[in-house]
């Protein structure tokens, strides 16, 4: 049985996910995910979150393996999103007088989406929950990533149990903690995992940082992902540049292109940009490449060219369906370049130049509109574009 201690008390009691193929119903699970949940084995047992129901007989035997026939006293349900709470029926069943610690606003959720309206204990903001030895304090982060959304602290560990605060994609398949991975192998899904699920809520994930900078950490345990017990100063500072917007220095080249002419243009801004000294350039077909993956890399750097041919009046759709996202994610601190492609008259430009009068950046250079392949005045067109964006990534490395 894989549980892990994390300190004298505390053992993760978490399950691995490698057979749902998308979370949220929307983005890949390339490398599985993991649903972290915690006991903390004192006079009184808590469990910090309950995981997906489909593997809750492997986190019932977890548990039991931890506390043998003491009763699970306290069910802290940080957040209601069902990848973590739809366990909570099954605990329930298995420790009948378990007693839900959850705030106001999960009540109508614990109602609506199990029924459940006793054996609540609502917390507030800063209250505490006495174990014996551990004490634990509560923490309300809205719309991190719900309204309900909260996180606890066990005072006596210095341990934060942060919910989705500090998540990622992949799954740690029992190996969790940082000091046993490499790291860097997680940065990638953990941009993503920012983009595609905290991305939109952004501001307030920024305003829980800061909140929780005020506790002393020692040990970070999130919903998903790793947990950091040697270096919590490197998830917290990731997380916190990911919130504050803060961008690498780099240019992500988003297109679509049904017959080529536009995959040409993309290709020649590409080669502009390293011309230019750029030393990283992302090119992604936008039919080709899941969204969350494009997400990520435009979240983390600085220079954004997008472009698309016309289709019927409008833009070419897959390159409509990463405006949506990207709008309501929206680009803080980017520089933004457009290029479209036509054959008689148009009618990508409108909705790129809409996009960005929304989107937020600063919008670089001309719009480059090529009818068909590119010729030498398009070329030149387009290698002013790439100049407008590497001049802002010169300007910020300088
Ligand atoms: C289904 C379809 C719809 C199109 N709609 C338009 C249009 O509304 N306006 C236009 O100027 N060209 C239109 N075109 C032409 C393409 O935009 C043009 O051929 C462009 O060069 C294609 O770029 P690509 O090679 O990157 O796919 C359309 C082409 C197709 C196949």
């Amino acid at each position: 049985m894989n549980t892990q201690k994390i300190t004298q008390d505390i053992s993760w009691v978490g399950v691995d996910d490698h057979q749902t193929e998308l979370f949220e119903g929307l983005w890949p699970l390339d490398n599985g995910i993991s649903y972290n949940a915690y006991v903390i084995n004192d006079e009184k047992v808590a469990v910090i979150d309950a995981v997906k129901d489909f593997e809750c007989e492997t986190y019932l035997e977890k548990i039991k393996s931890i506390i043998g026939d003491k009763p699970v006293d306290y069910l802290v349900v940080n957040h209601m999103e069902p990848d973590h709470s739809s366990g909570i029926s099954e605990l329930r069943a298995a420790y009948p007088g378990v007693t839900i610690v959850a705030n106001q606003k999960a009540l109508p959720m614990l109602k609506n989406f199990y029924g459940i309206e006793e054996g609540i204990q609502i917390v507030a903001d800063g209250d505490t929950l006495e174990l014996g030895a551990h004490c634990l304090s509560f923490h309300m982060t809205p719309m991190v990533h719900w309204p309900e959304s909260m996180v606890t602290y066990d005072q006596k560990d210095k341990v934060l149990f942060s919910m989705d605060v500090f998540g990622s994609f992949k799954a740690t398949d029992g190996v969790i903690f940082d000091d046993e991975n490499i790291v860097e192998s997680f940065v990638d899904e953990i941009y993503r995992y920012f983009a595609c699920i905290i991305g939109k809520v952004r501001l307030p994930a920024a305003k829980a940082l800061k909140k929780l900078g005020g506790l002393e950490i020692k040990t970070i345990c999130p919903s998903h992902g790793l947990v950091w017990r040697e270096n919590p100063g490197y998830i917290l500072d990731l997380y916190t540049r990911m919130a504050n917007a803060e961008t690498e220095n780099g240019v992500v080249i988003a297109y679509g292109s049904m017959y080529g002419n536009t995959k040409h243009s993309a290709e020649l801004l590409a080669e502009y940009l390293k011309d230019d000294g750029v030393e990283i350039v992302k090119l992604y077909d936008v039919a080709q490449t899941d969204l969350s993956y494009i997400l990520a890399d435009i979240w983390r750097y600085k220079g954004l060219l997008l472009g698309a041919p016309a289709y019927y009046g409008q833009l070419f759709p897959k390159m409509a369906g990463v405006l949506y996202k990207l709008a309501g994610n929206k680009l803080l601190n980017h520089a933004l370049g457009i290029f479209t492609d036509y054959s008689w008259s148009g009618g990508a430009e409108k909705p790129f130049a809409a996009f960005a009068a929304e989107a937020g950046g600063v919008h670089v250079g001309q719009t480059v509109s090529v009818q068909g392949w590119a010729d030498a005045e398009d070329e030149a067109a387009l290698k002013e574009l790439a100049q407008s964006v590497a001049n802002v990534l010169k300007l910020e490395r300088a």
